[in-house]
């Protein structure tokens, strides 16, 4: 008996096994470049940060109280209150045997203490302190290094500075640092159908969204966009504009005509001008994205879909965008959730379905889908906030099934 395989369409080239071989054809092309404080968001750190300092690098109080020497402390003992220690104000004294100083949250721990009591647990009387109830030797005291030691790595080259590493590298008191020079992309979209916002629709024109959007996610990863705006359905057109853009910027992304029909001309350009390095996934959508190079710059055709669009530029452009620019990317999260409906799915592409995830009463996850799952439908994409992953050989999804997915929303889309 022989068995027809209909997971695997001929030609379509399996989304993870597309996905390694399209990152082990790219490097880091940007080199690095000396930044301040202020314009390190969200750049790439492009050394290893290691810290020049202890953090904290003294011993300081975690509580507004007293700070005494542990081994004093015996039922109904009276301390004999001897100065204060403020944050930046420290008391320039020794404790001795009987004494206490009052402390502040963030205070130097004065010479001869070493435990501070909350002033809540304290009876004070005239200049007498009473400490009350069980004290653990050292409690409330930050101790030197407890967070980072000097010499320590703080963060990996590759690091996207967001707000709280720009806190911590400011912590270290570091005020300028070598990230990576932002990439620059030209980023176009082709079609004779298409018209920019503002201006007047012809009869079977539609407004250009996927060069907006796009520009908008590239923005948000730090990325310097040259923006080569429409280009008609024109093979000299979409020629000459290739050329310029690998001669402009390091990487470029172009949206639609990546498909078969009479018009679609970009692959055939990409084939002509420079070299594939594929073309056709069993992804969907995005099944038509190509991958290759014009002379030395990367080329990413997008399909012209909204939705394949912006499903591949996640899937494949942004982790081609981080091997430019030296980007450790974070370990990916995915989620199992209960299919709340049935989802429709053919065996053959795997399929990134857009879903909206939710907690449900009893605590666990409950996905539906986020609207219509055609390729052109781009409302349901914005009010999603996650993408399904349905392996590439599996059919429907029963309702009450566990699916996997991951979480888009507060990403860069
Ligand atoms: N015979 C076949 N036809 C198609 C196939 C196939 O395998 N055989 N694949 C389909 C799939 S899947 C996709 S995805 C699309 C991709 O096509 P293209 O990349 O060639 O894109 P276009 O034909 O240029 O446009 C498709 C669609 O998207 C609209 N579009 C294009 N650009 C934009 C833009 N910048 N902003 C908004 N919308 C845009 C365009 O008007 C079309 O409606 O091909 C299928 N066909
Ligand atoms: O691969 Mo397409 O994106 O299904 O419409």
């Amino acid at each position: 008996m022989t068995t027809v395989d209909h997971c695997n369409q001929p030609g379509l080239r399996p989304y993870l096994d597309a996905r390694q071989d399209m990152l082990a054809q790219l490097d880091l092309i940007v080199d690095s470049e000396l930044v301040g404080l202020e314009q390190l968001s969200n750049r790439i750190l492009a050394d290893d940060i290691r810290s020049p300092i202890d953090v904290p690098s003294f011993a300081n109080s975690a509580m507004d109280g007293y700070a005494l020497r542990a081994a004093d402390l015996q039922e109904g003992v009276a301390l004999t209150l001897v100065g204060t220690s403020l944050a930046g104000q420290p008391f320039n004294s020794r404790v001795a045997a009987g004494e206490c100083v009052r402390i502040m949250t963030g205070a130097a721990l004065p010479l001869g203490a070493d435990t501070v009591v909350m002033q809540e647990h304290c009876r004070s009387e005239h200049n007498l302190i009473y400490p009350q109830g069980t004290i653990s030797e050292g409690q409330n005291v930050r101790l030197p290094a407890e967070d980072l030691a000097q010499g320590e790595r703080v963060f990996a080259a590759g690091t996207r500075i967001n707000a709280r590493v720009l806190a911590v590298l400011s912590s270290l008191g570091l005020e300028q640092l070598y990230v990576r020079r932002p990439l620059t992309v030209a980023l176009l979209s082709t079609g004779d159908e298409l018209k920019s916002p503002g201006e007047l629709l012809g009869p079977g024109e539609i407004y250009d969204s996927n060069r907006i959007g796009i520009h908008a996610m590239l923005q948000r990863l730090g990325v310097t966009v040259i923006d080569y705006g429409i280009i008609k359905d024109d093979p000299e057109q979409i020629r000459s504009a290739f050329l310029k853009a690998a001669n402009e910027a390091d990487a470029i992304i172009t949206s639609g005509g990546v498909s078969v029909g009479d018009a679609d001309y970009t692959k055939q350009v990409l084939e002509d001008v420079g070299r594939i390095g594929f073309w056709k996934l069993a992804v969907k959508p995005g099944k038509p994205f190509a991958f290759g190079h014009i002379n030395d710059s990367p080329f990413f055709g997008l399909p012209g879909n909204p939705v394949s669009a912006a499903v591949t530029f996640h899937l494949l452009v942004r982790p081609a965008l981080a091997r430019l620019t030296g980007e450790t990317l974070p370990a990916p999260v995915t989620l199992q959730a209960t299919a709340m409906m049935a989802f429709k799915k053919s065996p053959g592409r795997m399929d990134f379905q857009r879903g909206i995830v939710s907690t449900q009463p009893d605590g666990s996850l409950g996905v539906v889908a986020a609207g219509a799952q055609s390729s052109g439908v781009f409302s349901a994409m914005a009010t999603a906030n996650c993408l399904l992953h349905l392996e590439q050989d599996r059919g429907n999804v029963a309702q009450g099934e566990q699916v996997t997915l991951e979480l888009i929303d507060g990403l860069y889309w």
